[in-house]
C-alpha cells in the first residue's frame, strides 16, 4: 500500500492557531491537501487591502495600454514586502499560518476581476525545467463576497470554492508523487455579476527575500 505523503501545514482538529487569530478549517481535501479556510482576514483588514490595492492599480493603468492575455483577464497589484503595519500582520499571520517563514514568501499579490474576466485553469508551480527555487503552496484569500460567479474550481477534485469575504482556500503541491502536484490544478470562474478581489501569498521551498 502506498505511504501517505507528508504535508507542509499540519492541521490538527478543527482550528489552526497564529499568534493573532484563531482560523476555523470549514472544509478539508486529504491528497492533495485542500484547506477551506474560515475568517483569516477580518472585515475591516479586507476593505482596507482593497483601498490599497485600488490606489495602486489606478496607477498602474496610466500610461499602460490595456492588452489583455487569455490566461488571466484581472487586474493585479503586488505589495512591497511589509511596507506597512497591515501588511505586516497578514504576512506575520499568513506565513504562520502556511507554516512556512516570511522569508519565504513572495510579496503579496491582489487581484480584481470586473465581470466577464476570469482565471482559466493553471498550476501555481511552475512547470519549466530546473526551476531553482520553485514555489509549494499558496493560500488565497477572499477579499469580498461575489455578486455571482468568480467561484475558485479545481477540475480534477471537482471542487468549487465560493468567495466569502475574509475567507480562503489553502492547498499545497510539493509532493513526491507528481500526479498529487497535479491534481491541484485550478482556475477562477468568470464573475458574472458585480466584482472580485483576492489577495494570493505564494510561498517558495527556499529563501526568497533578504530583509
Ligand atoms: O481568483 C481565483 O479564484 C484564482 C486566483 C489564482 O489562481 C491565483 O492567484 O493564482
Ligand atoms: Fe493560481
Amino acid at each position: 500500500m502506498a505511504m501517505k505523503e507528508q504535508t507542509i501545514l499540519r492541521s490538527q482538529g478543527n482550528k489552526i492557531r497564529t499568534t493573532d487569530k484563531e482560523i476555523a478549517i470549514v472544509g478539508k481535501i486529504e491528497e492533495p491537501l485542500v484547506l477551506l479556510l474560515g475568517d483569516v482576514l477580518s472585515a475591516e483588514e479586507c476593505d482596507a487591502l482593497i483601498a490599497l490595492a485600488e490606489d495602486r492599480m489606478q496607477r498602474a493603468k496610466i500610461g499602460q495600454s490595456h492588452t489583455e492575455s487569455d490566461i488571466r483577464t484581472s487586474s493585479s497589484a503586488f505589495f512591497e514586502e511589509s511596507e506597512n503595519d497591515l501588511i505586516r500582520t497578514i504576512e506575520t499571520r499568513v506565513s504562520e499560518l502556511m507554516n512556512i517563514p516570511v522569508a519565504h514568501a513572495e510579496s503579496l499579490q491582489i487581484l480584481n476581476y470586473q465581470p466577464g474576466e476570469q482565471y482559466q485553469p493553471h498550476y501555481d508551480y511552475f512547470t519549466s525545467a530546473n526551476v531553482a527555487n520553485n514555489r509549494i503552496s499558496t493560500l488565497l484569500i477572499y477579499l469580498n463576497d461575489v455578486e455571482e460567479g468568480g467561484e475558485t474550481y479545481f477540475p480534477a477534485l471537482q471542487l468549487t470554492v465560493t468567495p466569502r469575504k475574509g475567507s480562503a482556500v489553502y492547498f499545497e503541491y510539493f509532493y513526491n508523487d507528481n500526479d498529487m502536484n497535479e491534481r491541484t490544478l485550478h482556475g477562477g470562474n468568470p464573475v458574472a455579476a458585480g466584482e472580485k478581489w483576492v489577495a494570493t501569498q505564494w510561498m517558495r521551498r527556499q529563501r526568497h527575500r533578504y530583509l
